[in-house]
């Protein structure tokens, strides 16, 4: 059998599928969830109603000839998309392009007094504020006094199960948390992950974000540790220009992170002071890549983003859209080879990720069987169990 088998392109238009729900329960439940958000105007009600049609019963339109992205989204493959409904193009791409368009309804590009509004602030704030961070941060006093390997180990799953946190799940897949996972790590390369950010290196690390609030704070740990311990001299730390997939991390969200690290008590406002200076003097950078954003795997990333990728000593991809992006949105068999996947990613890199899609490669045969044997399919989407894969 070849590396990488033919895998045909995941799209939303087969009724009781995964991605199917999430076309026609999740994203009119975010539209539900974004009307109540704010007291928008009429008009911004108008033309949320009217996605909501046309995105359960209706066909992708253009963006209008003014939009500045235009000609971006038109690079991105809109003009092959419209005129066909939202199901019946790869699943990503109309996933993606249902943010774009959310965020236009409410009037977040402008220009008007709501540019710039984050629709999902309002949620993403009372994650950050809610009593179960206070518990994480004050774990971090635990963490003190171990040596610093247990303690990376230790940031290094907080921040892996931190990618529980992502609100647009749990809008359809309430109690998912709390099903007991067997096994809970389906891949674990960990060790390999050390032993690229070795203490005293000079190395680069790149993460590129994926959720807000009780993600981020353990993501901005870890990096803090690894500068701190100088396992890396420095680190770039990639978000999205504007919302996405309801509690994806944008610059916003990374400063009221940082915020809630400094004012929490004991060791955590220790880390909130070590990523202010860091950013201070440039050795944490945050960057927010259009591309990211984008309705593509990483396969099709333009040259800066490659040229960065490429210069890191490690690429840390967060989350499960981040891998459906990095290996592709297809149905791979389980077993496919997880390098053979990202062979064409141009330097090091390590995917942290809870399963929450039934995108997955690089499992062992014998991983792959526990895991029918004890769920069906469902270990796929349930966000029960999650993997550390590098290449
Ligand atoms: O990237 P994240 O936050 O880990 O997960 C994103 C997610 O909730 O959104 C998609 C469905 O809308 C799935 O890929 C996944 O379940």
């Amino acid at each position: 059998m070849p590396d990488t088998p033919f895998a045909p392109v995941i799209l939303g238009n087969v009724p009781g599928s995964f991605p199917h729900g999430v076309l026609a329960e999740r994203h009119p439940a975010i539209i539900r969830q974004v009307r109540e958000a704010f007291p928008y105007g009429p008009a911004q009600r108008r033309a949320l109603d009217e996605l909501l049609e046309s995105c359960t019963e209706g066909t992708i339109e253009p963006l209008p000839a003014d939009a500045p992205d235009r000609e971006r989204w038109l690079d991105w493959g809109a003009d092959t998309c419209t005129g066909r409904s939202w199901y019946d193009v790869p699943w990503l791409w109309s996933e993606s392009y249902f943010y774009r368009r959310l965020l236009a309804a409410v009037g977040y590009f402008g220009p008007g007094a709501w540019q710039g509004i984050d629709p999902f602030r309002p949620a993403k704030r009372a994650e950050l504020d809610a009593p179960e961070t206070d518990r994480e941060l004050a774990a971090l006093d635990g963490l003190r006094d171990l040596p610093e390997p247990e303690r990376g180990r230790a940031l290094l799953h907080g921040s892996l199960w931190g990618n529980r946190a992502d609100l647009g799940f749990r809008l359809s897949a309430e109690g998912a948390e709390e099903r007991a996972p067997a096994p809970a790590l389906v891949a674990d390369d960990s060790e390999r992950l050390w032993s690229l950010l070795p203490p005293g290196s000079d190395a680069t690390l790149v993460l590129v974000a994926d959720n807000a609030g009780r993600e981020l704070v353990p993501d901005l740990l870890l990096i803090a540790h690894l500068l701190a311990e100088g396992r890396a001299a420095r680190a770039v730390l990639h978000v999205k220009p504007y919302p996405y997939y309801v509690s994806d991390a944008t610059t916003a969200d990374v400063l009221d992170a940082l915020d809630r690290l400094r004012a929490a008590p004991g060791a955590a406002a220790g880390y909130g002071r070590q990523l202010w200076s860091a950013l201070a003097d440039g050795r944490l950078a945050v960057r927010a890549h259009p591309f990211s954003c984008a309705p593509l795997p990483y396969e099709r990333m333009p040259g800066d983003l490659r040229a960065e990728f490429a210069a890191a000593t490690l690429t840390v991809l967060k989350g499960d859209l981040n891998y459906r992006r990095l290996v592709g949105d297809r149905m791979w068999p389980p077993t496919t080879s997880f390098a053979a996947a990202t062979a064409y990613f141009p330097g090091p890199v390590a995917a942290l990720r809870m399963l929450k899609s039934e995108v997955i490669t690089g499992l062992s045969a014998g991983i792959e069987a526990e895991l029918v044997a004890a769920e069906g399919q469902r270990w796929r989407t349930d966000g029960t169990h999650a993997l550390i894969q590098v290449r």
